[in-house]
């Protein structure tokens, strides 16, 4: 997305994306530690409110989204978080994340011996391409589409991520990683407006969602 800043930055009803994605979180009573993983030289972080929430902790931000992830378990590491604590990692781009949703995956995955993510069944019919043409159809019914949070417990997921990281593996999302290890994280599914701002048109989107929920 083309912008004259960084799309976690831009301006959403009243807010950066940031704050309010960090919002969803901040105002959970039970999550004990909450970090953000940013480029250390990230000139908008120190600009904004948020940053001065003594419950923010710091991370490097990495090269690809699985280094910023894996940079954050370790500052959690360093804080002797013990290997069994649940940890979610969620996308600094989707600030519509509604409480009910956290709380579902919170209480779907408390006894969970893997963990899982939020996602939502797939809605269109859905091609496999090659060479711009469909290849084939997939079967709709087993497509869901992988949202965040992404809970997994500390022990596991580092270990999963360093694993398929220094594999060489392409990890898109925590679930991806722990696949890689035989697991199947479960799906537990969310509401379909947790969007990601990957598009301009997105934002708008977003900030129209919002203002609903004001409403
Ligand atoms: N080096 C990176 C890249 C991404 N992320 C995290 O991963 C999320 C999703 O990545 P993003 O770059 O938003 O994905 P795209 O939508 O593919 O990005 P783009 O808009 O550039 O297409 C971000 O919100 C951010 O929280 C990160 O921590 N470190
Ligand atoms: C983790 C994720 O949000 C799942 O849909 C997504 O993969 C992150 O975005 P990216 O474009 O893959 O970095």
């Amino acid at each position: 997305m083309r912008a004259d800043r960084p799309k976690q930055y831009l301006t959403l009803h009243g807010k950066t994306v940031l704050e309010h994605t960090l919002a969803c979180f901040t105002e959970h009573p039970q999550l004990a530690h909450l970090v953000v993983s940013l480029a250390e030289d990230d000139p908008y972080w120190p600009t904004l409110p948020v940053a001065a929430d003594p419950r923010i902790l710091r991370a490097p931000g990495g090269v690809e989204r699985a280094d910023s992830v894996l940079n954050g378990l370790e500052r959690l590491r360093a804080l002797d978080v013990p290997d069994e604590q649940w940890v979610l990692v969620h996308d600094a781009a989707r600030p519509l994340l509604h409480a009910d949703d956290l709380q579902l995956l919170l209480s779907t995955l408390a006894d969970d011996s893997v963990g899982g993510l939020l996602a939502v069944p797939a809605r269109d019919t859905l091609k496999q391409a090659e060479a711009g043409r469909v290849a084939r159809t997939l079967e709709r019914s087993r497509i869901w589409q992988a949202f965040t949070p992404q809970m997994f417990r500390l022990g596991s997921l580092y270990s999963a991520l360093s694993r398929a990281l220094a594999a060489g593996v392409q990890v898109t999302d925590e679930a991806s990683a722990i696949e890689w290890v035989g697991q199947a994280p479960r799906l537990v599914e969310g509401r379909s407006d947790n969007l990601k701002i990957t598009r301009p048109e997105d934002l708008a989107l977003a900030a129209f969602y919002l203002a609903d929920k004001d409403a």
